[in-house]
C-alpha cells in the first residue's frame, strides 16, 4: 500500500523527528501501580483493592514497537491507559521524554496529549455514532486549538488517504462502515496531530482474521513512514508477533519476561511464555508433530485482589518449588536483550538449583505438560547449565597461570572461583539427587530430567516451534 508523504508544513504539529532520536528512551515506567479500590457499606469503607497493575518497570525507545501480551484480566489495558495517563497511578512514575507526567492534571497534560495517543479495542463503540467521520478525526485539531495548513478538513481528508479510506467519504457516518473501516478511522483520529507515541489497546482483535491482517500491516506500514512508536498490547503472541521489536508478558499486574521479540520465540525463558506461546496455533501442517508439546494451563488467572504470594504465577506453574511461593523473582536480565522474573527459566541455568523440591501445585500442573515438553525443558537447561559451567572453568583455567607465583591473595580468589563454579552446578544433576526421602519428591521435574540423559543435545533449544519469524517490517 502507498502511504502518502505526510504533510511537513502542518501548523501547530510537532514533528515526528522531534524529540527523542531513534533507539532513545521515550517513555520510562519505574514501579508503576494501579489499585483499584473495592469499597463496601454505608460509609463505603475501602475493604480491599484489585491489584491491576502491581509494580512494573519498563522502557520504550523511540521508533520501536513493544507488544505486550498475556491472559484476560493481566492488567494490560489498565497499564496502557496508565502510561497514557487516562488512568491515576497509585504509585510509582511515569517519564516522557524525561519529564516526569505521572501526576501532571488536565492543564499538564494537554500540551502532552498531541505526543501520546491511544487506539482503542473496539472500533463499534470508540466512535460516537451520531458524528461523521470528519467530525471525529477532526476533533483532536479542535480540542487543541489547533489549525493545520490548508484547513482542518484538507488535512482530514489527507488522513482519510493516509489509513487508506475514500477522502471523499467525509460526510458519512461510522455505521457506514465495516469494523476495519472503522477501526482504520480511530488509527487516522490518532495520528491527526502526529503522535510521538501511539499505544494500540487490542486493535485488532475485534476484527476478522482476514482485517486483522490488513490493520496490523497499516500500523506497520505508517510507523515506517512516520516513524511512529508503539505500545502494541494484544492477549496473545500472534498478534503482537510480525510488529513487535521487543515484547512484556503480563500476568496478574507483573512483568513476568521483557525480551527482544526474536529471543523470545526462539527460547522463552519464563514458562509462562513457554505455555502462552505453545498455545498459538500452528498452520503448517507438515509442523503438526508439535501440537504433542501444548503445554495446558491449569485453571483460571487467581484473583488480583489476593495474588498469590512469591512468584504469581507459581500456582499454575509446572516447576513451582518453595522458593517460588515465598520469594518473588525480581526482573533480571539474564542474557543480553532477555529479562526474566523466575527462579527456574526455560532454557537457561536454574537461578535458585538448591530448591528441587516440586510444590504439590506444581505436579499437577506438570501433569498438564506434555512429557515431550517436560523433557525438552530439562535437556535445554541442562544444556545451558553445562556450558555456562565450561565457560566458567575456562575463565578459571586463563586465571590460574597467572595467579601462580603471584600473591597468595590471588591463589585464593581462583580456589574461590572454582568453588562458585562448583556450587553452580546445573539443575539436572542436583534435581537427579534430589531427595528421594518421601512423597515430596521432585516428582514430575525429575521425571523430565530423567527424560534428559542427553544433556548435550542443545538443538531441542531450538525447536522448529519455536523458529523467529522473519520480521515482515
Ligand atoms: N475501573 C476498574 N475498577 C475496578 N477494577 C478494574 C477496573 N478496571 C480494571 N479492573 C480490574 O483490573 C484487572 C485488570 O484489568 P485489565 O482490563 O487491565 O486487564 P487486561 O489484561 O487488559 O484484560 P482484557 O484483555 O480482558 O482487557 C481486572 O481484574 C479488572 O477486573
Amino acid at each position: 500500500m502507498t502511504i502518502p508523504a505526510q504533510s511537513d508544513g502542518s501548523a501547530g504539529t510537532a514533528t515526528l523527528t522531534e524529540g527523542a532520536a531513534r533507539g532513545e528512551t521515550l517513555l520510562k515506567v519505574t514501579g508503576l501501580q494501579k489499585h483499584f479500590p473495592i469499597k463496601k457499606g454505608l460509609l463505603q469503607r475501602q475493604v480491599g483493592a484489585v491489584r491491576a497493575v502491581d509494580g512494573i518497570d519498563f522502557e520504550v525507545r523511540s521508533g520501536e514497537t513493544l507488544g505486550v501480551v498475556g491472559e484476560s484480566g493481566c492488567g494490560k489495558s489498565t497499564m496502557g491507559r496508565l502510561i497514557t495517563r487516562l488512568l491515576e497511578p497509585t504509585a510509582g512514575k511515569v517519564e516522557f521524554e524525561g519529564k516526569d507526567i505521572t501526576h501532571l492534571g488536565v492543564g499538564g497534560m494537554r500540551p502532552l496529549r498531541r505526543d501520546v495517543q491511544m487506539i482503542f479495542q473496539d472500533p463499534y463503540s470508540s466512535l460516537n455514532p451520531r458524528h461523521t467521520i470528519g467530525t471525529i478525526v477532526s476533533a483532536p485539531f479542535k480540542l487543541q486549538g489547533v489549525e493545520p495548513e490548508g484547513g482542518i478538513k484538507k488535512e482530514v481528508q489527507r488522513l482519510l488517504s493516509v489509513v487508506g479510506l475514500n477522502p471523499e467519504h467525509y460526510n458519512r457516518y461510522p455505521h457506514e462502515f465495516s469494523g476495519g473501516q472503522r477501526q482504520r478511522i480511530g488509527i487516522a483520529r490518532a495520528l491527526a496531530l502526529n503522535p510521538k507515541l501511539v499505544v494500540a489497546d487490542e486493535p485488532v482483535s475485534a476484527l476478522d482474521v482476514s482485517i486483522q491482517a490488513q490493520v496490523v500491516n497499516l500500523l506497520d506500514d505508517l510507523q515506517q513512514e512516520l516513524g511512529l512508536t508503539y505500545v502494541i498490547i494484544a492477549h496473545d503472541l500472534s498478534v503482537v508477533r510480525h510488529v513487535s521489536d521487543r515484547i512484556a508478558v503480563m500476568y496478574l499486574g507483573k512483568i513476568m519476561e521483557l525480551a527482544d521479540r526474536d529471543l523470545l520465540y526462539k527460547s522463552p525463558m519464563h514458562p509462562y511464555t513457554k505455555a502462552l506461546m505453545s498455545a498459538v496455533p500452528i498452520p503448517d501442517p507438515a509442523r503438526k508433530a508439535a501440537k504433542s508439546e501444548r503445554i495446558l494451563l491449569k485453571g483460571d488467572v487467581p484473583s488480583p485482589i489476593s495474588p498469590p504470594s512469591g512468584c504469581r504465577f507459581h500456582t499454575r506453574c509446572w516447576k513451582a518449588t518453595q522458593i517460588c511461593a515465598t520469594t518473588e523473582p525480581p526482573l533480571k536480565e539474564l542474557r543480553p536483550g532477555q529479562q526474566v522474573a523466575c527462579h527456574h527459566p526455560e532454557n537457561f541455568e536454574d537461578q535458585a538449583p538448591q530448591d528441587v523440591v516440586l510444590l504439590s501445585d506444581a505436579k499437577e500442573a506438570a501433569e498438564l505438560v506434555a512429557e515431550d515438553a517436560l523433557a525438552e525443558s530439562a535437556r535445554t537447561s541442562a544444556a545451558v547449565a553445562a556450558e555456562v559451567e565450561a565457560v566458567e572453568a575456562e575463565a578459571a583455567q586463563a586465571e590460574a597461570p597467572e595467579a601462580e607465583g603471584e600473591t597468595e591473595a590471588a591463589g585464593k580468589a581462583a580456589e574461590s572461583g572454582k568453588k562458585s563454579t562448583e556450587s553452580a552446578k546445573p539443575t539436572p544433576e542436583s534435581v537427579k539427587t534430589a531427595p528421594e526421602d518421601g512423597e515430596k519428591s521432585t516428582g514430575s521435574r525429575k521425571k523430565s530430567t530423567g527424560d534428559a540423559e542427553s544433556a548435550e543435545s542443545t538443538e531441542s533449544a531450538e525447536s522448529a516451534d519455536e523458529e523467529p519469524p522473519a520480521k515482515e517490517k
